[in-house]
């Protein structure tokens, strides 16, 4: 192995550090930030996700909010969820966790979640704000990739980034983020469309792949001392019958980048230290504009 690895969990860690003291701040001043959850059905990969972000909270000092609605949930039951959580003075911020069972309106859910308290960023009105480069909570995967690429002291400014994927929770939302003048890279956003996509990832300096295909970047498409993220997390049953993640870059990478962002300890941790970053900065901002009232 020869690439540095970025490790998102130790980064992710620091930023907890930091939040926890934030929300030490905000309690002096008698306000304790919520983040709510909403989990319908028993799948048990989305449970265990919902699972570490009620840990992440108990760790800084969020208060979770947790609702659980059975997998055959009506879609009455699931907008009045939305409802009472929009409504709830406790909940600075929340997630509908993804994906909804399938006889479940999903962009109906996302719609009615109030913009103010999307907490994952992936709202309608906080994705134009993105677009049109207004204030807003920030989507948490690509807001993490950029906070462990800043905090490692990778250049953005300037820099040639292949982003592989164009996803509405990582690609798409990575390239506008990546884009603003505040980051100012220059961003080809490859897809499956993508006719030779070896050219695009050869030809940069920072390969970002978030396409759900496991081992998709080998190490012939990177170039050598080029910074890999590896965003895939894909379930896969291995060799011995078990379930396990795995990423979509090939292990031999490692032998041609010059740092890696691994997957697990890397994307994830920053996706969730990332989620408790937008309820304290929600929290926060209700306190400075009640202040100001
Ligand atoms: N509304 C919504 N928001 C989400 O942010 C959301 C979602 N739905 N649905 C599912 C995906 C997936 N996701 C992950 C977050 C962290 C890890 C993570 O921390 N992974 C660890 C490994 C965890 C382990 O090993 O248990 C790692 O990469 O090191 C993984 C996956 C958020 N998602």
């Amino acid at each position: 192995m020869t690439a540095t690895l970025l490790d998102g969990k130790a980064t992710a860690a620091t930023i907890k550090d930091e939040l926890r003291e934030r929300v030490k701040a905000l309690a002096e001043r008698g306000v304790v930030p919520g983040l709510g959850t909403v989990l319908v059905g028993e799948d048990p990969g989305s449970q265990a996700y919902v699972d570490g972000k009620h840990r992440d909270c108990a760790e800084v000092g969020i208060a979770s909010i947790r609702r659980e609605l059975p997998a055959d949930a009506t879609q009455e039951q699931v907008d009045a969820t939305v409802a009472d959580l929009n409504a709830d003075p406790a909940c600075h911020g929340y997630i509908v966790q993804l994906p909804l069972p399938i006889h479940l309106d999903t962009q109906r859910v996302l719609e009615m979640i109030d913009p103010e308290k999307d907490a994952d960023g992936l709202h309608p009105v906080n994705l134009g704000r993105l677009v049109l480069g207004y204030p807003g909570p920030l989507p948490c995967t690509p807001r993490g990739i950029v906070e462990l690429l800043r905090r490692h002291d990778v250049p953005l400014r300037g820099a040639e980034v292949a982003v592989v994927g164009r996803g509405n929770t990582v690609g798409r939302p990575l390239g506008l983020l990546l884009t603003r003048r505040s980051e100012n890279a220059t961003v080809t956003l490859c897809h499956t469309g993508t006719l030779d996509l070896a050219a695009h990832t050869r030809s940069t300096d920072i390969v970002i792949v978030a396409a759900g295909v496991p081992g998709l970047l080998t190490a012939d498409m990177v170039r050598p001392g080029a910074v890999v993220v590896d965003v895939g997390i894909t379930r896969v049953i291995g060799a011995d019958g078990k379930g396990r993640y795995t990423g979509d870059v090939g292990p031999e990478v490692a032998e041609v980048a010059g740092a890696l962002v691994p997957m697990p300890g890397g994307v994830g941790p920053m996706t969730r230290a990332m989620l408790l970053a937008n309820v304290v900065e929600r929290a926060e901002a209700d306190l400075e504009s009640a202040g100001r009232s």
